[in-house]
């Protein structure tokens, strides 16, 4: 990766005059308290990042495709390049586009200001400015857009766009112009230092940002990249001091969301004392992963999934999450919540939703959000039957020794906190009765994946039983949709190995992405950053959502607590507790990813 030399930056840095000017406007407590409602004043002229054209139809022309194959045994679909013909489908409301429909006056003079609170911290340099720079490189930012960093750190303007030029990387496949584009976006990079409670800098901040809109339409968005203890005080000084006059104020905010169903609903109505619901842009980032988008084309858009996608012929759904890595010095905030919370309560119970959910009406986020309400709201809430938690413990490996979780200096002594954790749900209703679905997260396994895995039922009287063999299990066929990493889709199928005899064979029709496009994949937060500038809710979480999904969780999570159940033992680098496998086996359910041919 190519990365901007941080001794030019700094004397370019220095160059660029900071904010300070004044402002003749009138700020703070005067503001009504309810920010304005403007959603989609702001249209992004560039059609190539409308979320729209994300869903496009990629019909590859016969030019496109080059042959390849990934081995003998495995069908690969060949690359295509994006440019290749489009064919547009229908998507969503969200008007986005400059060159069809009727236009806002005030459209092409609209600013946008991105402020990312809690600028100096983590997620900020690890994901938010990076995702920023590439929404630039691509063009997908407004032309009058403005980033801030806001934080209690004390950094110049210079020494701000210093520590950003450090995060910014340039795409493996595109670094045309990129050191002149990363000049060209750190030029539009401010920093303000101020406590997270205080009126007084959040109207410094509202000065520095009219300083910069110039008179015109200004259009603001607040990322809270901070810990959930200070979302309020921003999320009051923000909305009172420092929202648009005229234009939209949105409001990402980053999980936890609450620890349970009342404080989550706490949260959520304090959030409302200062902000209308659609002005809250809960971020869950692995619904702007691209497989995961992927899962709604998948099924509706191809004819022969959806007459499939019931208990009539899946036998168990399995969503599975794991790290090759512990907590390594981050325990403090890992320990107050644990993997439930972490992974399982909100990235696997999303992908849950998207996965079981009826036909939307449309692809208006409202519609799809209706109908993963109905997935969470007809599921039973868990019990301690169904699951089964873990802990990592220390492990020696090739001269390597790997620490358990209690040694993480950050984890208090003989924390009971689950670092694993498998779990059986069932969504009881028409389409899904009986079936299981079966989660699992955990850090410090083998391997780093996120998947989904279906398992498909056996074929009644299969006239190719005595070829299969006696595991009648390992002859289904298995859909996977690996989400991460190395994406691909793809599934298992029988068939015969060529020759004379009969013996059959397993083999997968693989989309693989990296041997069918050649363009990276973007980075979640670079679509969910665009989906928050463009007012489209489709990715985020609804806060009816969110209490369905704590209602699930929260009688499981208060049973683990109040009975101190203790996690059972794995060693770190492992496979992970065995317990797991025999959750799985009470349901006749193997884990598919545990197989020899995974
Ligand atoms: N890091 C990650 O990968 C992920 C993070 N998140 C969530 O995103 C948010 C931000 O995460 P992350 O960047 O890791 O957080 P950090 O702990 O790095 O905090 C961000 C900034 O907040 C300020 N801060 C930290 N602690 C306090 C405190 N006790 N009181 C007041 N200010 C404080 C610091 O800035 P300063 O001192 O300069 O004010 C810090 O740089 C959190 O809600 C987290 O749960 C979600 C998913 C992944
Ligand atoms: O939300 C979280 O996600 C990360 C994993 O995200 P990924 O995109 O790298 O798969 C996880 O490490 C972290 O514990 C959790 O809070």
């Amino acid at each position: 990766m190519e990365t901007i030399p941080s001794s030019r930056i700094r004397s370019f840095a220095a160059a660029i005059p900071s904010s300070t000017s004044p402002s003749s406007s009138i700020f703070g407590l005067k503001r009504a308290t309810r920010v304005p409602l403007t959603p989609r004043k702001f249209l992004p002229a560039k059609l190539s990042c409308h979320p729209k054209s994300r869903v496009n139809a990629l019909m590859g022309s016969e030019d496109d495709r080059i042959s390849s194959s990934s081995g003998p045994r495995a069908t690969t679909i060949s690359p295509v390049e994006e440019d290749s013909p489009l064919q547009a489908l229908q998507y969503g409301s969200l008007s986005f586009t400059a060159s069809k429909g009727t236009k806002d006056p005030n459209e092409n003079d609209a600013t946008v200001s991105i402020i990312v609170v809690g600028a100096s911290g983590d997620l900020a340099k690890k994901k938010i400015f990076p995702a920023l720079f590439a929404l630039f490189y691509e063009d997908c930012l407004p032309e009058h857009f403005t980033v801030y960093g806001y934080a209690r750190s004390k950094m110049t303007d210079a020494e701000f766009r210093n520590m950003v030029s450090e995060t910014l990387t340039c795409r493996i496949d595109k670094r045309v112009n990129c050191v002149e584009k990363m000049d060209q976006f750190l030029t539009r990079c401010f920093y303000h230092s101020g406590q997270y409670d205080s009126m007084q800098s959040f109207v410094e901040l509202d000065k520095k940002m009219k300083h910069h809109e110039d008179g015109r339409f200004s259009n603001r968005l607040f990322y809270l990249s901070i810990p959930p203890n200070i979302f309020i005080d921003a999320v009051r000084c923000a909305s009172m001091s420092a929202s648009s006059g005229n234009g939209w104020t949105r409001v990402i905010v980053e999980k936890p969301f609450g620890r349970d169903s009342e404080s989550s609903a706490a949260l959520t109505k304090s959030l409302k004392l200062y902000l209308e619901e659609d002005q809250i842009f809960r971020i869950d980032h692995y619904l702007g992963k691209e497989l995961v988008e992927n899962l709604s084309v998948l099924r509706f858009s191809n004819l022969i999934f959806e007459p499939l996608w019931s208990r009539q012929y899946i036998r168990n759904v399995q969503m599975i999450f794991s790290e090759d890595f512990g907590t390594e010095g981050h325990g403090g905030y890992f320990d107050n919540y644990g993997i439930i919370r972490d992974i399982m309560q909100n990235h696997l119970l999303q992908i849950l939703a998207l996965f079981a959910m009826e036909t939307p009406v449309s692809l208006d986020a409202e519609d799809i959000r209706n109908e993963k309400v109905k997935v969470l709201r007809s599921m039973r809430p868990l019990t301690l039957d169904d699951v089964v938690i873990g802990q990592y413990k220390s492990h020696t490996k090739g001269g390597m020794s790997f620490p358990a979780y209690t040694d993480d200096k950050t984890v208090p002594k003989g924390s009971l906190t689950p670092t694993f954790a498998a779990a059986a749900l069932f969504i009881d209703n028409s389409r899904w009765d009986g079936v299981p679905f079966l989660m699992k997260a955990g850090k410090a396994l083998h391997n780093k994946k996120a998947e989904i895995r279906v398992q498909f039922r056996h074929v009644p009287g299969n006239l190719y039983n005595r070829n299969l063999g006696t595991d009648l299990d390992r002859a289904t066929n298995e859909l996977v949709i690996r989400v991460q990493p190395d994406e691909a889709i793809y599934l298992k199928i029988n068939n015969k190995v060529p020759g004379l005899g009969m013996r059959l064979d397993r083999s997968k029709l693989n989309l693989h992405y990296a041997a069918r496009y050649s363009k990276e994949i973007p980075d979640a937060y670079e679509r969910l950053l665009l989906d928050a500038i463009g007012g489209e809710r489709r990715l985020f979480i609804r806060s009816d959502e969110l209490d369905a999904a704590w209602t699930l969780f929260t009688p499981l999570l208060k049973e683990l607590e109040e009975k101190k159940i203790t996690p059972e033992c794995y060693p770190y680098g492992s496979r992970g507790p065995v317990g797991a496998h025999y959750l799985a086996a009470r349901y006749n359910v193997r884990w598919g990813d545990l197989g020899a041919d995974q």
